[in-house]
């Protein structure tokens, strides 16, 4: 037993070195739409230079006031997007949560992600009296992806409009208490062990995002509640992590856990605390891997899908994790959903957030 734990903690934590995609295949994934047509996103020079004559460039900024964790401004609100933005008349200012949001801006957008009743109340309240501001993204929907029950709820119904994959959620049950009494109801609703147990809530702390590995019905019993307890899917060890900024679509490949064997199934038992896999750093080895295991989501599928989750969601700033059924043929399952993530993480980031709020800024002055 001790010997397959000191084993495994030291496999994860290799594995967790992350997997980066400087691959070629990737950057194929960057892409927006343009009516219906799926066009590359535009970077600097490649068409979209500001020029002194652009009427946006000199007589109006647009203005993103944003209310982010220190973490996330200091990950997010980079130099280089700073500057890109400025040059197209974009410039992000901080909200000051000391004073009345009504009293700040004028903005053309608010960006945010806090936590907490009191703020969603405040940016509720907000939207109601200024419309005309575009709240990146409603609170309601965001508090529904804080829940990692609700948070997958309409994912295995939708009707995409492409075939080369199919989309699953694990089966998963919720343990609000007891856990130790859950054993029953977990046979009575067929789950197979091994099970991921993993905090029902997401608060934004290290403890929302602590999972464990449950072996056998017994070890249910050390679990914490409220938990949702989820099959462990096998996948070959890789995550695909999808990055959704509006219309565009961004894939990254991460190192996730490895198969669990049947014999491996058969004699271990207890609960596996497992590390952070999905949210490592950034590297780019990636030659030992089984080129089936690797091979991106087929890219009319993703696009399909993501244009269901946006409408599903009713969110722009989100990415997905997602896992290819290993030995399956494009069969895919969500596993979770990310508000405003890591972008930091999601290459040329810079360039796909000045695109996005350049178009939204076009947008507003066609509609005036
Ligand atoms: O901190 P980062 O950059 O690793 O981003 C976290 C995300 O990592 P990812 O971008 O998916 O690799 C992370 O994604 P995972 O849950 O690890 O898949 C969450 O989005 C996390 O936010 P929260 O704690 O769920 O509110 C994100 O944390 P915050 O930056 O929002 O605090
Ligand atoms: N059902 C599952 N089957 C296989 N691996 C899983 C499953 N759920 C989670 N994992 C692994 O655990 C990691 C973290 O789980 P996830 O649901 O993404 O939680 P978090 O919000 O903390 O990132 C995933 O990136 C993946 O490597
Ligand atoms: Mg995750
Ligand atoms: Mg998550």
């Amino acid at each position: 037993m001790f010997g397959t734990l000191a084993s495994r903690e030291l496999e994860t934590a290799r594995l967790s070195r992350d997997l980066g995609l400087s691959c070629g295949g990737f950057e194929d994934l960057g892409m927006r739409m343009e009516g219906e047509n799926m066009v590359p996103h535009r970077g600097e020079g490649e068409g979209e230079q500001v020029t002194e004559t652009e009427p946006f460039q000199q007589t109006q900024r647009f203005v993103v006031g944003y209310a982010l964790t220190s973490k996330k401004k200091k990950s997010f609100l980079q130099p280089k997007l700073e500057t890109l933005a400025r040059r197209k008349g974009i410039y992000f200012v901080a909200i000051d949560l000391n004073r009345p949001l009504s009293e700040q801006g004028p903005f053309d957008v608010v960006l945010h992600k806090l936590l907490g009743k009191e703020w969603q109340d405040i940016i509720e309240d907000y939207q109601q009296n200024h419309p005309e501001v575009t709240v990146l993204d409603p609170p309601g929907e965001i508090q529904r992806i804080h829940n990692r029950q609700s948070m997958l709820q309409g994912l295995a119904d939708l009707n995409l409009s492409d075939c080369s994959g199919s989309i699953f959620v694990p089966k998963q049950m919720v343990v609000l208490k007891d856990s130790a009494s859950s054993a029953d109801k977990v046979v009575e609703a067929g789950l197979k062990f091994p099970l991921v147990a993993k905090p029902l809530w997401i608060d934004g702390t290290a403890k929302s995002h602590q999972l464990f590995l449950a072996y056998d019905r017994f070890s249910l019993a050390e679990l914490d509640p409220p938990i949702v307890l989820q099959e462990f899917v096998n996948h070959g060890g890789v995550l695909f992590k999808v990055f959704v900024v509006g219309d565009t679509i961004k894939v990254v490949r991460r190192l996730s856990l490895p198969n669990i064997s049947n014999c491996e199934k058969g004699k271990v038992d207890g609960v596996f605390k497992f590390p952070r896999v999905s949210s490592a750093a950034a590297s780019a080895d990636n030659a030992e891997l089984d080129p089936s295991v690797a091979e991106l989501p087929p890219k009319p599928f993703l696009e399909a899908l993501v244009k269901e989750l946006r409408s599903l969601l009713g969110l722009r700033l989100f990415n997905i994790d997602m896992i290819r059924e290993h030995g399956s043929n494009n069969v895919f399952y969500v596993i979770d959903i990310n508000y405003f993530p890591g972008y930091a993480k999601m290459p040329d980031y810079e360039q796909v957030f000045v695109d996005f709020f350049h178009n939204m800024a076009q947008d507003k002055r066609r509609c005036k």
